[in-house]
């Protein structure tokens, strides 16, 4: 469905190095690597948020719709949720539909300033989906929540994955546990300028952290 042949990303020094792999449909990516190494500057490049780097770097994009959660909600703080839904194309009843399905059924007349953190980010999940993404993108979603709300979106997350088979999704996050939970594949990107050093298939629990462990200890050097 994509295929990247990104060159790399300079921002005065150099920060992501040359990064070729491919997405396909229902491949569920988490993003894995060291604090500052280039994770959001990797999504926002297969997202094609910066001009920097050229459309014909992530070939196929322009065929798939994107989904991106940002690590901030970014929603339009003067507009209700119902009113941000809309704004991406969702009907009145869709939208409905959507803030009930992140459980925030009633919200809709709420703004984002009215919401708590765990909620905007569930609103902004709803404005994700609003658009009918085939690729979801999500930059450290279960940041800042408290181990409760992090765990309901991350069944909401896998919920909505298993409901849309075909849909590719890259997380970006620290914790393997989220990967054990949500992913069928790793990357993890190290180096400077950054590189995805793995790209591979996992299933099960207990493998991402397992792999972690082996790149720690330097048993592991593919
Ligand atoms: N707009 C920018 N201007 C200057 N430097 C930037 C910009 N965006 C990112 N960087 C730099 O690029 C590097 C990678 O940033 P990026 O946010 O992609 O890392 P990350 O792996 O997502 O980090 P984290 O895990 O802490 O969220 C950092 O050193 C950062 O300071």
């Amino acid at each position: 469905m994509l295929e990247l042949q990104i060159e790399g990303r300079d921002f005065c020094r150099p920060v992501l190095g040359q990064v070729r792999a491919t997405v396909g449909a229902g491949d569920r990516i988490c993003l894995l690597g060291p604090s500052g190494i280039g994770k959001t500057t990797l999504l926002n490049a297969i997202a094609g948020l910066d001009v920097s780097v050229p459309d014909s770097a992530v070939i196929g994009r322009e065929n798939h719709r994107v989904g991106y959660l940002f690590q901030e909600h970014r929603l339009l703080p003067w507009r209700t949720l119902k009113a941000n839904l809309k704004l991406v194309g969702a009907t009145r009843g869709e939208a409905q539909e959507l803030l009930a399905q992140v459980g925030l059924n009633g919200y809709g007349d709420y703004f984002p300033d009215q919401l708590s953190l765990g909620m905007a980010r569930r609103a902004a999940l709803a404005r994700c989906l609003a658009v009918k993404p085939d690729l979801l993108l999500l930059d450290e979603p279960f940041a800042s929540l408290d181990p409760v709300m992090a765990d309901e979106l991350k069944q909401l997350i896998a919920r909505i994955l298993d409901a849309h088979p075909a849909m590719a999704m890259i997380c970006v996050t620290h914790d393997a546990n989220d990967a054990d939970i949500l992913a069928n594949r790793l990357w993890y990107l190290d180096g400077r300028p950054a590189k995805l050093k793995w790209d591979k298939p996992v299933d099960g629990k207990g493998v991402v952290q397992g792999l972690l462990n082996k790149l720690r200890t330097r048993e592991c050097t593919d």
